[in-house]
């Protein structure tokens, strides 16, 4: 199972809205096959697994185990169903990571499975194989993106200048990792003061990853329409209380009231958009944080300080560290808001 994730992660950053998956065939103790889902809209990890079974050894398929991260489908999706893949292969027994609960799998490719006589073992490493998938499964069961919330700070605890002016807090290593972080989620939010003063790209421009889609907030349409985040190299969707008219912009009516970002939740849902980072500043980051609405905490500390400025924000809720990384002298703390995804 553990070969099961590794493989899986390979498919990071290219298969979501799929969740990522991998699969191995043991014959006695021997990995016979092993495949993964590579791309979104591609074969899924059970078919490449078959796949890739050598020829002399395609006569032990019916006299092995599967191992999947991921239960098997059941339905007819871009691709055939990978329980009645296994039921044709005659391959006697599946191991199972964990349980698919997007509704039209979850527990059916089980099901279909054991009615043809297959041997099913379920919850193997069920916890980390929910884990790899955190953002689907946050997705499906809770109706909402899974949010990641991103800072950089000084070694005092600030994250701008009272200039206004753009501060570079973190280190040009750590601004390569922020890029792959960019490449992994659907979205990327900033408020109105960020995307006003700093003019940022949002883009993954240090990493060879797609970039993610931007989402700004701006009651009052502020933002100069000749910043880079309306250059149409990526979808930008505005959220405001007024109507642009910015081509290729699409805007987003929501009142900037105490419903905004359950609204804002609701509607990324609804656009299929499985995770949102969220870069800034601290009173957009604050937001989150104080409705409880956050899954993820990124923040890098750096060695510097600042003396003064604006104040980084306060992590509530049960902040659990789960990482520290330290790249040349930035330090990076990884939170998670609940211990079990
Ligand atoms: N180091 C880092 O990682 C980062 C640093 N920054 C820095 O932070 C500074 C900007 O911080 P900040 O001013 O907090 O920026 P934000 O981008 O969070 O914008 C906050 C402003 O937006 C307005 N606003 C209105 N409604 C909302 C809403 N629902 N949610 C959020 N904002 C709303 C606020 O108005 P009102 O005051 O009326 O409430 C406030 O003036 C800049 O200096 C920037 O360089 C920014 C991002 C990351
Ligand atoms: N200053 C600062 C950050 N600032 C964040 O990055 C945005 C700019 O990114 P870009 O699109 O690449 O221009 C900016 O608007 C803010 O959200 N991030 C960091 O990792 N470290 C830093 O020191
Ligand atoms: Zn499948």
């Amino acid at each position: 199972m553990k070969r099961c994730i590794e493989l899986a992660r390979m498919g990071e950053g290219r298969v979501m809205p799929n969740p990522m998956v991998g699969a191995v065939l043991v014959h006695e103790g021997r990995i016979i096959g092993e495949g993964y889902h590579e791309w979104y809209g591609h074969a899924h990890a059970e078919v490449n697994c078959v796949k890739n079974v050598a020829s002399v050894d395609r006569v032990l398929i019916p006299l092995a185990t599967m191992y999947v991260s991921l239960e098997p489908c059941a339905h007819h999706g871009k691709t055939p169903p990978c329980a009645d893949l296994i039921v044709n292969e005659k391959i006697p027994e599946v191991v199972i990571g964990c349980i698919d609960t997007f509704s039209e799998v979850s527990g059916h490719g089980i099901k279909k499975m054991k009615a043809a006589g297959i041997q099913v073992i379920t919850g193997v490493l069920e916890q980390e194989c929910r884990d790899l998938n955190r953002r689907f499964f946050t997705f499906h069961e809770r109706s909402r993106p899974y949010i990641i919330l991103k800072w950089a700070q000084t070694a005092d605890g600030y994250i701008g200048t009272l200039d206004r002016k753009a501060m570079k807090v973190s280190n040009s290593f750590t601004d390569r990792w922020v890029h792959r972080w960019r490449s992994q989620e659907a979205a990327i939010l900033v408020g109105p003061k960020t995307a006003i003063e700093d003019n940022p790209s949002l883009n993954t421009r240090l990493w060879p990853g797609a970039s993610p889609i931007r989402i700004i907030l701006d009651p009052f349409l502020g933002v100069p329409t000749t910043h880079n985040v309306f250059n149409n190299a990526v979808k930008t969707i505005v959220v405001t209380e007024k109507m642009g008219q910015e081509k290729g912009v699409e805007y987003w009516p929501i009142p900037f009231d105490e419903a905004l970002l359950p609204k804002l939740m609701e509607m990324l849902h609804g656009r299929n958009l499985q995770s949102i980072l969220v870069e800034g500043g601290a009173k957009t980051l604050q937001q989150f944080i104080d409705r409880g609405l956050w899954d993820e905490a990124r923040v890098i500390i750096s060695k510097n300080a600042a003396g003064s400025g604006w104040r980084a924000p306060v992590l509530t809720g049960e902040p659990v560290l789960q990482e520290q990384v330290s790249l040349d002298a930035d330090n990076i703390y990884i939170y998670r808001n609940r211990r079990d995804y």
